[in-house]
């Protein structure tokens, strides 16, 4: 793909990490000469400036020690060149400078750029522009450094990232330090898996790509992942055609959980959906009639795709050895996870399992289950879910900002749609319901989780601003 494009959310995007970046840049740089590659980066961030802030009066750049800083460097040159007023912050060691980087800082000062230690008073037409650290970022900023990703943060105008924003961890989506909060980042030669993952997408605000006239061989280390194929309902279908869905859940004072994913089950497509609750009480009067009640001992398990574990409490654990028999299709979610991971046998269960099956952990269930922490989970998301998968030879979907899915033997997806409103109670059942519904109908076990966690995202992305976003209304939403 050639020139600059806004990362859009109607396809799939291929995500490189720092390693395989490093070689695709080591190749071009081989094939195009030497710095040729900064001077396309400078470029690409100059017109991309121009267009985010046609009516700049000022534009602050603010550039590191080592080539981030260099491209930071070539734009400065250009915005001069077309008249702009740029003005450069640049915190490099002239003896210690890579070559490309000694080369740009000659030439932006062959164009007259001003440098200044001083940060210019900029109003919210103007713009600022990282180019502290991108792929380099080696430890947490300190001292000057720290104080000037400070002041971009403080900025009235608008900042815009090159490549990465500094102190964002190209792999993992995680910053260890003080880090650059863009509203706008170009991602050059790769995208970078971190970019959409972690606080990645919280930091990198609107994410732009320019391959620089290279075109990535490299196998693709993830995927951010694009929406699923539109279903059309052939005429000669009925109900069965659908699949059937059961949940099996819902212990006492949790029964909420079940009717929410088994809603979003019905919602999402299914043909039947069944809810099994632990709790022996009468049946919950809700607004989805068609959902039928059953005792989970009545379940025909072997020809149900199940969603177990939604409110299942502590009385799930005795349902799972059956259950991880003889499901046709299995979705684990919430309590029946925590039940995996305090149950070495119940784990040995699930590897010997054929059948497809999706695991749905938030962070701390996905922790328990590997026997860390949160942070340690949090700290490289992607590497998190696919040990997960591998372990246990499921699909796994690692629920969370820039949710991963991760499948056994595949390079993980992440998903780009979704947002903080989803983080309210239930939204989890709901997903389980989609993940289900989607599996019932047909798909493999990681198209079902990739598409419904899209879905899942898109729905929160598209829900009215002044309407209050709840599980229930989420589940309802689907078709
Ligand atoms: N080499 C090339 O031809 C190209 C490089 N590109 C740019 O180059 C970047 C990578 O360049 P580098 O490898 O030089 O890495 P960076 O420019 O990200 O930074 C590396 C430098 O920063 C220092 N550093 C790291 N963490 C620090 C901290 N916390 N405090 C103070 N100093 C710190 C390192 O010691 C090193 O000197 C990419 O992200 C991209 O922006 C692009 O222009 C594409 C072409
Ligand atoms: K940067």
């Amino acid at each position: 793909m050639r020139g600059m494009h806004p990362i859009t959310l109607d396809r799939a995007w291929p995500l490189h990490g720092g390693a395989a970046t490093r070689r695709l840049e080591a190749q071009a740089i081989a094939a195009a000469g030497p710095h040729v590659l900064m001077r396309r980066a400078g470029l690409a961030a100059a017109r991309l400036a121009l267009a985010l802030a046609p009516h700049a009066r000022q534009v602050w750049i603010a550039c590191g020690p080592g080539n981030n800083g260099g491209d930071g460097l070539e734009a400065a040159m250009h915005l001069q060149h077309w008249g702009r007023q740029p003005c450069v912050r640049w915190f490099g060691d002239e003896h210690r400078l890579a070559p490309d980087a000694a080369a740009s800082l000659a030439r932006a000062r062959a164009a007259g750029v001003p440098f200044t230690d001083a940060m210019p008073e900029l109003q919210p037409q103007d713009l600022a522009i990282d180019a502290l650290l991108g792929l380099g970022s080696a430890r947490p900023a300190t001292g000057d450094l720290a104080a000037c990703i400070a002041a971009l943060n403080a900025s009235a105008a608008p900042v815009l990232a090159i490549d990465l924003p500094t102190g964002l961890a190209a792999d993992t989506g995680q910053a260890n330090g003080p880090a650059v909060q863009a509203q706008h980042t170009l991602s050059l030669l790769t995208l970078k898996p971190g970019l959409f993952t972690g606080v990645g997408r919280d930091l990198a605000g609107q994410v732009w790509f320019d391959a620089l006239q290279q075109c990535a061989t490299a196998q693709a280390d993830a995927t951010l992942a694009g929406p699923p194929p539109t279903r059309t309902r052939a005429h000669a279908s009925h109900k069965g055609s659908y699949g059937d869905v059961a949940v099996l859940g819902g212990a006492p004072g949790m029964r909420g959980a079940a009717v929410l994913a088994g809603s979003a089950a019905l919602h999402a497509g299914a043909g039947r959906v069944y809810v099994a609750a632990l709790d022996s009480g009468p049946d919950l009067t809700t607004d989805a009639p068609e959902l039928m009640w059953r005792a989970p001992a009545e379940l025909a398990l072997a020809r149900l795709t199940v969603a177990c574990g939604c409110g299942g409490g502590p009385q799930i654990a005795a349902w799972l050895p059956q259950v991880l028999a003889e499901a046709a299709q299995l979705v684990l979610d919430a309590d029946a996870l925590n039940a995996l991971a305090a149950d070495e046998g119940l784990q040995d269960r699930l590897r010997q399992r054929r059948q497809p099956t999706v695991l749905t952990p938030h962070p701390l269930e996905a922790a328990r289950l590997l026997g860390s922490s949160t942070a340690a989970v949090q700290a490289d998301r992607l590497a998190a879910a696919q040990t997960l998968a591998e372990r246990f030879g499921a699909v796994v979907v690692l629920k969370g900002s820039g949710t991963v899915v991760a499948a056994p033997g595949q390079a993980p997806a992440i998903n780009p749609t979704g947002n903080a409103r989803l983080a309210t109670a239930g939204t989890g059942d709901v997903l389980a319901g989609f993940v289900a519904s989607h599996l019932a109908a047909g798909s493999s076990a990681s198209e079902a989780a990739r598409h419904a966690v899209y879905q899942h995202g898109a729905l929160a992305d598209a829900w009215p601003a002044g309407q209050a976003l709840t599980a229930s209304a989420l589940a309802r939403a689907a078709n």
